[in-house]
């Protein structure tokens, strides 16, 4: 079954032109998706609609077989992973380790299982050094490792990541696509917007191209194992 099934989605901001036009997609765990397509074109609005963030005016998009429409924000965010563009807009707290234990805290987690947990997701991230750092003065690329952790402490099912090696040197991009791989390995979807075309070719399995608010390519590269 896909993960992700939208039907013929619509979508406008406010009273604006459509931007995403009658668009039905099937997106599956065992993929690594890549979306690209020019500026302009829609791609991190369809991503918002893949990932609840945004609600289209028609169509409808399931999320692991449920209809996103009758989920919470919290439900979707245990099915689904965002990574926005600029990383520094899903951080919050004081310290790296609060920004990984506090959304555990709330949910009324054993202490205990609380620091395994953030300790375990540090140390996939490489960002264990920095445990007491103001998240803000943080680079770049330890800004995206630490949205990604705290993504990834939900357990979703699916990531999906806007530009995510937007502003990463060589040595960052590598640190970055072997985590990704390795979440893969282990049965987690990807769907990656990129304007990246070596990151493209090193793992998408399938490349979806937008123009225009619609997909007008389609290919995979590899079989769906
Ligand atoms: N919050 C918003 N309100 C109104 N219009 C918006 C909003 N966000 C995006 N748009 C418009 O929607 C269109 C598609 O934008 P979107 O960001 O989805 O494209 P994109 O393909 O991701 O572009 P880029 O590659 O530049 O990130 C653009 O014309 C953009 O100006």
């Amino acid at each position: 079954m896909s993960y992700l099934t939208l039907e013929n989605i619509n979508f406008a901001y406010g009273k604006n032109d459509f931007i995403i036009k009658n668009i039905s997609l099937q997106l599956w765990q065992e993929d690594f998706t890549a979306v690209v397509g020019p500026n302009g074109s829609g791609k991190t609005t369809l991503g918002k609609l893949m990932a609840g963030l945004l609600k289209p005016q028609s169509g409808t998009v399931a999320i692991d077989g449920t209809d996103s429409s009758s989920m919470s924000l919290g439900a979707i965010g245990k099915k689904v992973g965002y990574l926005f563009q600029n990383p520094e807009k899903q951080i919050f707290a004081p310290t790296v380790y609060e920004e990984l234990t506090f959304p555990l805290e709330i949910k009324g987690i054993e202490k205990k299982v609380i620091e395994k947990k953030a300790k375990e997701a540090m140390e996939i991230f490489q960002i264990s050094h920095l445990s007491k750092a103001f998240p803000f003065t943080l680079s770049q690329g330890e800004k995206q490792r630490l949205a990604l952790a705290a993504i990834f402490l939900h357990e979703p099912g699916f990531f999906i990541l806007d530009e995510p090696t937007t502003g990463l040197d060589r040595e960052r991009k590598k640190v970055l696509s072997s985590i990704l791989k390795s979440l893969q390995k282990e049965g987690v979807g990807m769907a990656v917007i990129s304007h990246d075309e070596a990151f493209v070719e090193e793992h998408a399995t399938r490349v979806i191209k937008m123009i225009g608010g619609e997909i007008i390519g389609d290919a995979r590269k590899s079989a769906r194992s």
